[in-house]
C-alpha cells in the first residue's frame, strides 16, 4: 500500500505547515488543494464574473491551468481565501478538480495532500488520515500575523469574523463538507506550537504506518 497522508482542517489550523514538514520528513510529493479553489476564485474575479454563480465557477475550474499555481502572491492573500470558499460550494468546480487530486493522491510511493475533503472524498482509502484543528481565534491569530507580516492591513475582529465565516460556509456546504472523516486523528494544535504539532502529527503517521504495515 501507497504512504497516502490526508490532512484536513479548518482555514489557519496549521494544516499545510504540518502537510508540508511530513512531505519533507518522508520524501513525499505534496498537493495544497485549497490553492486549487483560490485560482478558480481568482479566475472568475480577474474576469469580472459572479461567484455565486455556478456555470461561471465550473467553467473556471475546467480551464485551471496549473501553471497559474506556482508563484502567484495573490493565490494566498485573503480575498482569494473567501473567493476559494464561495467557488468551492459549487458541485461543477469540485467535479472539475476532482481527478487531478485523486491522481496525484494514486502516483506510485505516496504522496500528501491537505484541503478539507481529503481523508472523506479525494483519498478515502489513505492509511494515514488527520483533521487539525485549533480554536477560531488562535486561528485568526495566526493568519492576522501571517497577513499582517506580507502587509495586509486587517483588523483582528474582521479576520476572526473571517474565519468564523469560512467554517460555517464550508461545514455547511452540501457536497464534500469539511468535517473530520471516521478514521482520522484529530490533532488539536490551539496549544502547541509549530514543532510540537509536527512531532505529534508525526507520531500518528508512524502509528497508521505500523497498523497498515508500510
Ligand atoms: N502550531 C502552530 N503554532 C503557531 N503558528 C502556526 C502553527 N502552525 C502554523 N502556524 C502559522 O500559522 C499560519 C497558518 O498556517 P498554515 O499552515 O498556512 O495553515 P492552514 O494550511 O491550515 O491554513 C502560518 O503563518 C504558519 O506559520
Ligand atoms: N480540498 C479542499 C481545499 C480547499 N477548499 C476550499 O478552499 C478554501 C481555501 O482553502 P485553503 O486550504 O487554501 O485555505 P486556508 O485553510 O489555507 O485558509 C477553503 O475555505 C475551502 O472552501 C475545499 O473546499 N476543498
Amino acid at each position: 500500500m501507497n504512504l497516502v497522508i490526508a490532512v484536513d482542517g479548518p482555514a489557519a489550523s496549521g494544516k499545510g505547515t504540518i502537510a508540508a514538514r511530513l512531505a519533507a520528513h518522508y520524501g513525499l510529493p505534496y498537493l495544497d488543494t485549497g490553492l486549487l479553489y483560490r485560482a478558480v476564485g481568482l479566475a472568475v474575479l480577474d474576469a469580472g464574473g459572479d461567484l455565486g454563480d455556478a456555470e461561471t465557477a465550473a467553467k473556471a475550474a475546467r480551464a485551471l491551468d496549473l501553471a497559474s499555481l506556482s508563484d502567484n502572491p495573490r493565490l494566498t492573500d485573503r480575498g482569494a481565501g473567501e473567493a476559494a470558499s464561495r467557488v468551492a460550494s459549487h458541485p461543477g468546480v469540485r467535479a472539475a478538480l476532482l481527478k487531478l487530486q485523486q491522481d496525484f493522491a494514486a502516483q506510485a510511493g505516496g504522496a500528501v495532500l491537505d484541503g478539507r475533503d481529503i481523508g472523506t472524498v479525494i483519498a478515502p482509502g489513505a492509511p494515514a488520515k488527520l483533521y487539525i484543528t485549533a480554536s477560531p481565534e488562535v486561528r485568526a491569530e495566526r493568519r492576522w500575523k501571517q497577513l499582517t507580516a506580507r502587509g495586509e492591513v486587517i483588523a483582528f475582529d474582521d479576520m476572526l469574523d473571517d474565519i468564523r465565516r469560512r467554517d460555517a460556509r464550508d461545514a455547511g456546504r452540501d457536497d464534500a463538507p469539511m468535517v473530520q472523516a471516521d478514521n482520522a486523528v484529530l490533532l488539536d494544535t490551539t496549544d502547541l506550537g509549530i514543532e510540537a504539532a509536527f512531532d505529534a502529527a508525526r507520531r500518528i503517521v508512524e502509528a497508521a504506518r505500523a497498523r497498515a504495515g508500510i
